[in-house]
């Protein structure tokens, strides 16, 4: 498998005069869980939606080094809309998906629907959130599918299910397999992900590694009104009382570690995403 399965070049997308996916750039590798991360209306489905071919777009994505027609059936989706077997018992779409898909495995759908105690005969509109995401992430799981790509995938479930697929998910690329999810939980994120993005307003602000986040950036809390130049800096917040600035340069950490009362803070990914989200570097 090449070392990176979807590769994303200039993707933009608009809903009539709306741009909600502004020309980002996204690779996403095998092996690795790949976390997109982002409040509501980012642009996290847009894109997700756009890389199955689901909406057009403009910009390149490719897929395995094709398009998602030449690769469809190496991907399995769950997606954020779950209303598609409203009116099928789990019974009757795990047949009707042995008839469609060419990837399916329906004993392995049943397996796994038993296991989450979902009733096979009742129709699926009667499900509660938590079953209906079970009820998807069980076909999605029964996919010998290369790709995964799950769209919030624990809506509705309680915690300790949650875990569980958390685990599952683990699984699917321990096992070399393509993960990308998205998420606003960043719990979950901290606890599965490899690789995350930051999107916002249709904008990726931030693409790396989550291991080790808290040692390559430093947040400064610095007197308010500090004076600082524009270098070096990935957010900015102006707060009441005091000006925070997050780094991971080394020449501007030494600088602002030399500011009288600048206070140095530990940064986790909770910190990282409302500095990035909340920060604007073009304010100063
Ligand atoms: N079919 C549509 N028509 C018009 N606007 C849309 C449509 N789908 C999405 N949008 C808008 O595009 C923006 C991005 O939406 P998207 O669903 O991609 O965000 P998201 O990051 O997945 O959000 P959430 O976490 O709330 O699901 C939002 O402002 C949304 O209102």
């Amino acid at each position: 498998m090449s070392a990176r399965t979807i590769v994303i070049g200039n993707l933009r997308k608009s809903y009539g005069s709306f741009e909600a996916v502004k020309g980002i750039d996204l690779e996403i590798v095998p092996g690795r869980v790949n976390a997109l991360l982002g409040p509501n209306g980012a642009g996290k489905t847009t894109t997700l939606k756009s890389i199955l071919g689901l909406v057009e777009y403009s910009g390149e994505i490719k897929i395995l080094g094709k398009t998602v027609e030449e690769v469809r059936d190496r991907i399995s989706f769950v997606p954020e809309d779950k209303s598609f077997y409203e009116n099928l018992t789990p019974e009757k779409a795990i047949k009707m998906c042995s008839m469609v898909l060419d990837n399916f495995l329906p004993s392995k759908a049943e397996e796994l629907m038993r296991h989450f105690d979902l009733p096979m005969g009742k129709k699926i509109s009667s499900f509660s959130h938590g079953m209906r995401t079970a009820a998807y992430l069980s076909i999605a799981m029964a996919q010998s599918a290369d790709i995964f790509i799950f769209d919030e995938p624990t809506w509705g479930l309680d915690p300790l299910r949650r875990d569980e697929v958390l685990d599952m998910i683990r699984g699917l690329s321990d096992s070399g397999k393509t993960v990308l999810y998205t998420s606003h939980i960043i719990p979950e994120i901290e606890k599965i992900a490899d690789v995350f993005s930051i999107m916002y307003k249709g904008e990726i602000l931030y693409s790396g590694e989550l291991k080790g986040l808290d040692e390559r950036f430093t947040l400064f809390c610095l007197p308010a009104g500090t004076e600082l130049d524009r270098n070096g800096y990935l957010a900015v917040v102006k707060e009441t009382g005091a000006v925070k600035v997050l780094t991971d340069d080394k020449n501007a950490m030494e600088k602002l570690g030399k500011i009288g009362s600048a206070k140095e803070e530990k940064v986790d990914l909770e910190v990282f995403f409302s500095l990035l989200v909340r920060g604007n570097k073009n304010a100063l």
